[in-house]
């Protein structure tokens, strides 16, 4: 009896090869409309499914395959006695082989004009019946949803080691690509009805990379990215230079790429294990860089830079002259990557710059689970400051808030930013007390933290912060408000003349 495979695909790549290297191996081929009518173009010979069903596609193709004609000759057992008894009742003929690729739903729902009514009709119903009826008889039936696996499967066949673990493997491939093609659904429903935190969270991801290792060598690891295109992420960049990012690189580029986000103006930014060790903005990138390397120029040393001009040649200079893990640009001139190729051991990364972020989601994980929550979008607005102190700040301090702010927004907590002049001074982070934290950016910052701007994530639960910056020569604070001891810090303020700025808005990054 010859074996039968039902082809049907909407991605046709290479299913015309696969038909005829199938037809070769004594398959008789049963097929759907769009498909069986491309093998028939091509020669190949093939049966309609309506022909074995003796019912006609319906409802525009919405019903074609959904039949115990079909179902039945793919899901009996072929060792079950009874279910063979019931195959010979019925008169239903075994289907051995599905290669079954759906509907396009993640390139339909990601296209910027699709209308609802083209989303919906991409929701494939009977190609996932017949891939997951395959699947699950995987002792019996071979099953292929990836067009790239269809060399391999004839390769198989044709030494006769399609043996069941093989198939195993195929199906356990198409139970993980059905759940994510589920999972992409429910994401698209989920937003349309605002369930942006639903009673089971079903997302998907796609492998970028295998890491080396992960955050340390005796870790595994691997980089998934999201189904569609964020907007200056790491997973858009082109890296085009040096050995391929690490698992820390990645997280590192990742923070250093959400700062850089914050600027408008040529802006250079270097990170350190997830925190700024230098912001500058400047008239001109060139500038810009020297002023986040002058910020600190140790701790740069083995650190991430990212730009958002196109680095010239001058640039180039001065950062190959500097050990860097990492530089990415939304583009370099042509000396400019003959300047940095020359070293060997820099990855180079062009990424598109885009101011706005679309608001996205956070995850981190926790021991038994995850937590999420929105990103941290929240912008500062001017009209909701309130200036507390006897003095308000100049117009030149008040940029120099703003600009420390926005640093310090990517600081982890406790957070302190020194910066004057479109460049940080001094950065603390990461401290358990907030008081460390400032003691650690004003000592960065030595004399110049003199007529400089300080920033705090959050407010200042005793006045000891703004003590240490008045010893220091701060002239202006910015920071949340709302302790019950504000009046403290005021106090302090208003005695060295420092004027204060409440945003109203905490930055906290555990
Ligand atoms: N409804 C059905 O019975 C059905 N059976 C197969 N399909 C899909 O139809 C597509 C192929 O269609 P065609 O061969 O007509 O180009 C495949 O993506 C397959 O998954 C169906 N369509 C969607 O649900």
């Amino acid at each position: 009896m010859k074996k039968r495979a039902l082809i049907s695909v909407s991605d046709k790549t290479g299913v015309v090869g696969f038909a005829k290297g199938l037809a070769k191996q004594g398959y008789e081929i049963v097929s759907t409309g769009g498909t069986l009518a491309a093998l028939h173009d091509a020669g190949v010979d093939a049966v309609g499914v309506e022909d074995i069903t003796g019912f006609p596609e319906i409802l525009d193709g919405r019903v074609k395959t959904l039949h115990p004609l079909i179902h039945g000759g793919i899901l009996h057992k072929r060792k079950n006695p009874s279910h063979q008894k019931q195959m010979a009742e019925n008169h239903i003929a075994s289907i051995d082989m599905v290669v079954v690729n759906l509907y396009p739903f993640k390139e339909t729902v990601t296209k910027a004009d699709a209308t609802k009514e083209e989303i919906i009709e991409n929701i494939d119903i009977g190609g996932p019946s017949m891939l997951r009826a395959a699947a699950k008889n995987y002792q019996d039936v071979l099953v292929v949803v990836d067009p790239n696996d269809y060399d391999h499967v004839l390769q198989k066949l044709a030494s006769n080691e399609a043996d069941v673990a093989f198939r195993e493997n195929l199906a356990a491939k198409v139970f993980r690509h059905t759940a994510k093609y589920d999972a992409l659904i429910a994401h698209y429903f989920a937003e349309q009805t605002n369930h942006a935190y639903p009673e089971d969270l079903t997302v998907t991801f796609e492998k970028a990379q295998d890491l080396r290792y992960g955050e340390n060598p005796h870790q595994t690891a691997a980089f998934y990215k999201t189904p569609w295109a964020v907007p200056m992420s790491l997973a858009q960049a082109v890296q085009w230079h040096g050995k391929e990012l690490s698992y820390n690189n990645i997280q590192d580029a990742n923070a250093c790429l959400e700062i850089l986000a914050e600027y408008e103006e040529p802006t250079a930014v270097a990170v350190k294990h997830m925190n700024p060790c230098g912001i500058g903005t400047g008239a001109n990138i060139e500038a810009a860089f020297d002023k986040a390397y002058d910020a600190d120029p140790v701790s740069i040393f083995g650190g991430i830079v990212s730009v958002n001009r196109e680095i010239t040649a001058s640039l180039a200079e001065k950062l190959s002259k500097i050990f860097l893990e990492i530089v990415i640009a939304p583009a370099y001139d042509e000396n400019a990557k003959e300047i940095l190729t020359r070293k060997k051991n820099i990855r180079l990364l062009t990424l598109a710059m885009a101011q706005k972020q679309p608001a996205t989601f956070k995850m981190t994980s926790v021991k038994g689970g995850i937590l999420v929550q929105s990103s941290d979008s929240g912008e500062l607005q001017a009209e909701n400051f309130t200036y507390p102190t006897k003095r308000k700040p100049t117009e030149a301090e008040l940029q120099d808030l703003l600009f420390a702010q926005k640093a310090c927004k990517h600081v982890k907590s406790n957070a302190i930013v020194v910066a004057k002049g479109s460049q940080t001074l001094g950065v603390g982070a990461g401290q358990m007390n907030r008081v460390g934290s400032a003691i650690i950016a004003l000592n960065q910052a030595g004399d110049k933290a003199e007529g400089a701007a300080m920033a705090s994530d959050a407010f200042f639960p005793m006045p000891d912060t703004v003590e240490e910056a008045a010893k220091a020569g701060i002239t202006a604070i910015i920071q949340p408000g709302g302790s019950k001891r504000d009046q403290d810090s005021i106090d302090v303020c208003d005695a060295h003349g420092i004027a204060m700025v409440y945003t109203g808005m905490r930055h906290f990054k555990h």
